[in-house]
Formats: structure tokens, C-alpha cells, sequence
């Protein structure tokens, strides 16, 4: 697995930034400002967390910067790149091949094995098959799962399943990692080896990762934590870790 051929900027400058990013909903008569002028700078090889209550506007912020909904105001530059003015293909596009995602529920898919679970975005990607079998075998490897190639979702603990939904994420080779609650079914023990697998591969690949939880604990293992609250950044903090051993 080697980072991205994309045109990046070096380890520790702004990758995302977010310019007054706002978002309104509409339902009958009545306005909810999920976000409201948001500034927020993520840089290139760091793990954000991003905090708050129930209806604070985190999903709505993790949707905007993965190009699944459009801001109603406000910029979101990522790579260079002015998210927030792509065409619809352009947002496919993005997606597509700039952007992985971990879900609390895994998302994997039933009737397909491990394997073909991670071969099939890169299918999107029009990449051969021998050459999406090779690629999700190495990354899947790169997770310990070398031995479960061909297990079914059902035959795979959580915390395997979690694997094969990071390897998913990974297989692509994206510019930036969405995980939304990616702990939420795992029990305690497992949820903390996953969160400490996050860190080594953000390390070990120089990935940028942005994570939503309701959880304190599970966001103290991010670099930066930041608290949203009714739509607004109430506060940004910055965790201490020791460096993560490599293998
Ligand atoms: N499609 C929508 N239409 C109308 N209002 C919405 C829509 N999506 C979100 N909202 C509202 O925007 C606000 C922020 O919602 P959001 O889902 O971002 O919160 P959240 O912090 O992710 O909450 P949770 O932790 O419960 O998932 C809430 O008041 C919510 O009701």
C-alpha cells in the first residue's frame, strides 16, 4: 500500500480547509442551521476528531467534506482543490477516488467475501481484475486479514469486519479518510485496538483522517479534537501521544 500519486502538500501544511461553511435546512416554515460559519484547517497527515451532542452538526460537517452534500455558503478546499464549486460528476469523481469511508455498521456487503468487499471500489476505478484482486489481498495483508480472504461478512468477528471495512476505505488510496462513529459496535477492548490501528496507519502511510463521535475517550486517540455545538466550532484541542511503534 503506498500513498497517493495525487498532488498533495508535504506532511503537516493544510490539506482541508473549511471558509465560513455553512449549511441550512429547510423543513415547512421553520430554518435549522446545522453548521454555521465553520474555519477549520486539517493538515496532511493528522487524525481529527470531531465532537459534539446529538444534533450538533457533525454529520452534516462530515457530509459536506466528503462531497455528499452541498454547503449552502462557504468554502471547503481540499488538496487545492474548491470542493464546495464541483459539478455533480465532479463530486462522483471525488468520491470515487479521493475520499474513504468507515461506517459504525461496517457496510460491508453480505454475499461477497473479504476480498471481493475491498476489490469492489476499485472497481469504479475501471481497474483490471487481476490488478483489484492483488491490491485488496495487500491491503487486507497490511491488516492481518491474510488469512481470511475468503470468509463472508457472517464468518468475521466486529473487529475483523472493521478490518475489511478499513481495508475497503484504504484500497483506494485516498486522499482522506470519513469515520463516522467507526467504533459504535465494537466492544470496549476491540474499539481501542482499532482506534490504535487508526494510528498506526495514519502514521505508517501519512494518511489524514477525520473521525465523528459523541465520544470523549474514543476522541482523546485522535491529535485534534474538535468540538462542535450547535452548528459552531466550540473549541479545538490538541492531544499529547507517544509515537506509534512501528512493525
Ligand atoms: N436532511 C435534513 N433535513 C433537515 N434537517 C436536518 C437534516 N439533516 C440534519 N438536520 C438537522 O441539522 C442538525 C444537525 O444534524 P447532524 O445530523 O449533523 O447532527 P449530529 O451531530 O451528527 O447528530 P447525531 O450525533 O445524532 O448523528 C440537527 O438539528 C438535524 O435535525
Amino acid at each position: 500500500m503506498t500513498t497517493t500519486s495525487r498532488e498533495l502538500p508535504p506532511v503537516g501544511e493544510t490539506l482541508v480547509e473549511t471558509r465560513n461553511l455553512s449549511k441550512l435546512f429547510r423543513v415547512g416554515t421553520s430554518r435549522i442551521a446545522a453548521l454555521n460559519h465553520v474555519n477549520l484547517t486539517v493538515p496532511r497527515g493528522s487524525f481529527t476528531a470531531i465532537v459534539g451532542t446529538s444534533g450538533s452538526g457533525k454529520s452534516t460537517l462530515l457530509n459536506m467534506l466528503a462531497g455528499l452534500e452541498r454547503p449552502t455558503a462557504g468554502e471547503i478546499n481540499v488538496a487545492g482543490q474548491a470542493v464546495h464549486a464541483f459539478s455533480e460528476s465532479q463530486l462522483v469523481a471525488y468520491r470515487r477516488k479521493q475520499v474513504g469511508f468507515i461506517f459504525q455498521s461496517f457496510n460491508l456487503i453480505p454475499s461477497l467475501t473479504a476480498l471481493d468487499n475491498v476489490a469492489l471500489p476499485l472497481s469504479f476505478q475501471g481497474m483490471t481484475k487481476p490488478r483489484r484482486q492483488a491490491r485488496a489481498k495487500a491491503v487486507l495483508a497490511q491488516l492481518g486479514l491474510e488469512g481470511h480472504l475468503n470468509h463472508r461478512p457472517a464468518q468475521l468477528s466486529g473487529g475483523q469486519q472493521q478490518r475489511v471495512g478499513i481495508a475497503r476505505a484504504l484500497a483506494v488510496q485516498p486522499t482522506l479518510v470519513f469515520a463516522d462513529e467507526p467504533t459504535g459496535n465494537l466492544d470496549s477492548k476491540t474499539s481501542e485496538r482499532t482506534l490504535q490501528l487508526f494510528r498506526t496507519l495514519i502514521q505508517r502511510f501519512q494518511q489524514t483522517w477525520i473521525m465523528v463521535t459523541h465520544d470523549q475517550h474514543i476522541a482523546s486517540f485522535a491529535d485534534t479534537v474538535v468540538s462542535i455545538s450547535d452548528g459552531r466550532i466550540a473549541g479545538i484541542t490538541h492531544n499529547i501521544h507517544d509515537k506509534v511503534a512501528q512493525p
